[in-house]
């Protein structure tokens, strides 16, 4: 993605905005320490010319200068402090808003994104750009203007070396425009190899368990091997282009200090100048390449960012695929569930769900059924719109769920995956999903409801037991049972279960039986079965076979129907249909 001259200053527009004052007062210090860096050259031509004159007088110019160099210092050091805070001000709101875009971004993006891909781009891309809003636009600006100040200041001492400084000017200048781009591309590749070593980390050391226990080890080193020379091919060909082109400046810097030099001796020899004057040109020039080499470096630096930029830029306007509904009002209690023949794949070749028609009424409760990869996590996705289908509608509460606001319909829907997310925070924090105004009361009364005050009275510290990373300290059967305190919490009016696929132990699974009853009590529920016993009270079943209503009724007439699939698997005591 190419970025305009205007996409650098809309974003420094919208993130220095609001630090005004703080960008008003950086500017001050600049200039002030613009004009101190422009006048201690005169200070010091002035010194050297008066050499002769009384001590009293160079003793004044000395300690005019010590205090000068101190004025600097406090300057610079204000400065410094100031341009940190506003960069990392600027980034974190950037950050903030990369976040929450990323959060809202469809699921369709996330299968196709990393998380560690993504923290490369949320945190390392932006940390790049810190020093382009702290920096960037002060030193180019405050640079430009000392620029502008030596060549006035020597134009003015002796014209041949104004001209001299000038001409050296317009050639760097005009370098620095010409190969301001040149190492983008590599850094754009460094960044993008930074963010595939970050990918592939998050994903080896989340089933490090699998890798130990497969034997894997040399696989994962090998392909860190390669990732890393990828990095390392490109991190190097981007600091050897830049390093090209500060090295050129440097040399182009030497050549010019001493025509300048030697231009000075000849006009000190015949009498043209004086020698606190070639003092003075030979200051001049070397600030003059002080603050081209800064330029410079800051064009490095940009170059660092713009690839950071880009990527950025790219994330930002990734559009959502699944976009928020004009708004309707959802009806309040249990709400009805209508499938109006409803098709679906998670891209165009293929096809998940085929023609799926079904109709719930509020309070009812369905049973879904059928091979592993038939489609049933993915009919129920298409409820709170992690996706959208591809043909035909999905109702809730009798309107298209594509007319609601979106936090809207997901407020009233809760589900309970067999991947229950847990976070690395209490029992309370991870009840209530960091929601403070949920009391304890509240919170104690849904454990109590779900029969869990003896599981609660197990935990060590209460509401406060700290969770680890993952939630790794609890069995998969109190995960569920967790999930299930949430969505009480949330008080849905539909809710959807996916059933763990593996056998938990008798006690929670009788926990879990009478959690799942209660939860359901006056709210639609749609339960994806893997064991028979689950489905012994929904009212109504549905068995998908490869993405196709295979059967569909109420559960107690298929079961009374002995050429029903579902009399069948009653009688087989499987959970799959054989077709
Ligand atoms: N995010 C996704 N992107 C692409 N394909 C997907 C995605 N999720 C599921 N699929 C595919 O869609 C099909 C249906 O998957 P789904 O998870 O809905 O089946 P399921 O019946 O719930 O299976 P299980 O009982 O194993 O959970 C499968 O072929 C699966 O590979």
């Amino acid at each position: 993605m190419k970025l305009s001259f205007s996409h650098y200053i809309s974003l420094l527009r919208m993130y220095l905005r609001p630090q005004w004052f703080k960008v008003c007062l950086l500017m001050l210090l600049l200039f002030g320490s613009i004009g101190l860096d422009l006048y201690n050259p005169q200070l010091l031509e002035h010194f050297i010319d008066s050499i002769h004159e009384g001590l009293d007088s160079l003793l004044w110019i000395a300690l005019l200068f010590i205090g000068l160099v101190c004025v600097h210092q406090v300057l610079t050091t204000l400065a410094s402090y100031l341009s940190e805070a506003i960069g990392w001000q600027a980034t974190n709101e950037l950050r903030f808003d990369l976040t929450l875009h990323c959060l809202n971004l469809d699921m369709s993006f996330h299968k196709e994104h990393t998380p560690g891909e993504l923290l490369e781009r949320v945190d390392g891309d932006v940390a790049q750009l810190s020093d382009f809003f702290s920096q960037f636009i002060f030193y180019m600006l405050g640079q430009g203007l000392l620029l502008i100040g030596i060549l006035a200041v020597t134009f003015w001492t002796d014209w041949r070396v104004g001209l001299l400084l000038l001409a050296f000017t317009a050639l760097m200048l005009t370098a620095i425009r010409s190969l301001r781009g040149i190492a983008v591309p590599y850094f754009r590749a460094s960044r993008q190899a930074s963010a595939k070593l970050s990918s592939f980390f998050e994903e080896r050391l989340v089933s490090v368990e699998d890798i130990s226990g497969n034997g894997a080890q040399p696989y994962v080193l090998a392909r860190l091997n390669q990732l890393s020379r990828q990095r390392l091919h490109f991190t190097l060909l981007s600091s050897v282009t830049g390093r090209f082109f500060s090295s050129a400046v440097e040399i182009s810097v030497a050549l010019t200090m001493a025509a300048a030099l030697t231009l000075g001796a000849y006009l000190l020899r015949n009498g043209q100048m004086s020698l606190g004057t070639v003092y003075a040109t030979y200051a001049y020039t070397s600030l003059l390449s002080g603050s081209l080499s800064i330029i410079t470096f800051q064009i490095n630096k940009i170059q660092v960012a713009t690839a950071s930029l880009q990527r950025i830029t790219e994330l930002h306007h990734t559009p959502n695929a699944i976009l928020d509904g004009p708004g309707a009002d959802l009806p309040g209690g249990a709400l009805a569930v209508r499938f109006a023949q409803v098709s679906f794949g998670y891209n165009p070749e293929q096809s998940v769900l085929r023609d799926i028609s079904l109709e719930l009424t509020p309070g009812r409760t369905l049973g879904l059924l059928g091979r592993t990869g038939s489609g049933k996590t993915t009919l129920t996705r298409l409820l709170y719109r992690a996706y959208d289908a591809r043909e035909g509608s999905v109702l809730l509460g009798n309107i298209d769920v594509r007319q609601y606001k979106l936090a809207e319909l997901r407020s009233r829907i809760g589900v309970v995956t067999q991947d229950v997310q847990l976070f690395q925070a209490s029992i309370r924090d991870n009840l209530t999903f960091f929601d403070a105004s949920i009391s304890d009361e509240r919170i104690l009364e849904v454990m109590t409801n779900l029969r869990l005050t003896p599981w609660y009275d197990s935990l060590p510290e209460g509401l406060d037991t700290m969770l680890a990373a993952g939630g790794k300290t609890l069995s998969s059967g109190e995960a569920q049972l967790l999930a299930f305190a949430r969505v009480f919490l949330q008080d849905p009016a539909l809710v959807i279960l996916d059933e763990a696929s593996s056998r938990l132990d008798p006690v929670t699974e009788k926990l879990i039986e009478g959690a799942i009853q209660l939860l359901l009590e006056g709210r639609t529920g749609i339960i994806i079965a893997h064991h028979l016993e689950t489905v012994r009270h929904v009212d109504d079943i549905l068995i998908l076979d490869e993405g196709q209503v295979q059967e569909y009724g109420a559960r107690q007439q298929l079961a009374a129907d002995p050429t029903s699939h579902f009399a069948h698997l009653l009688q087989t005591g499987l959970v799959e249909v054989l077709a």
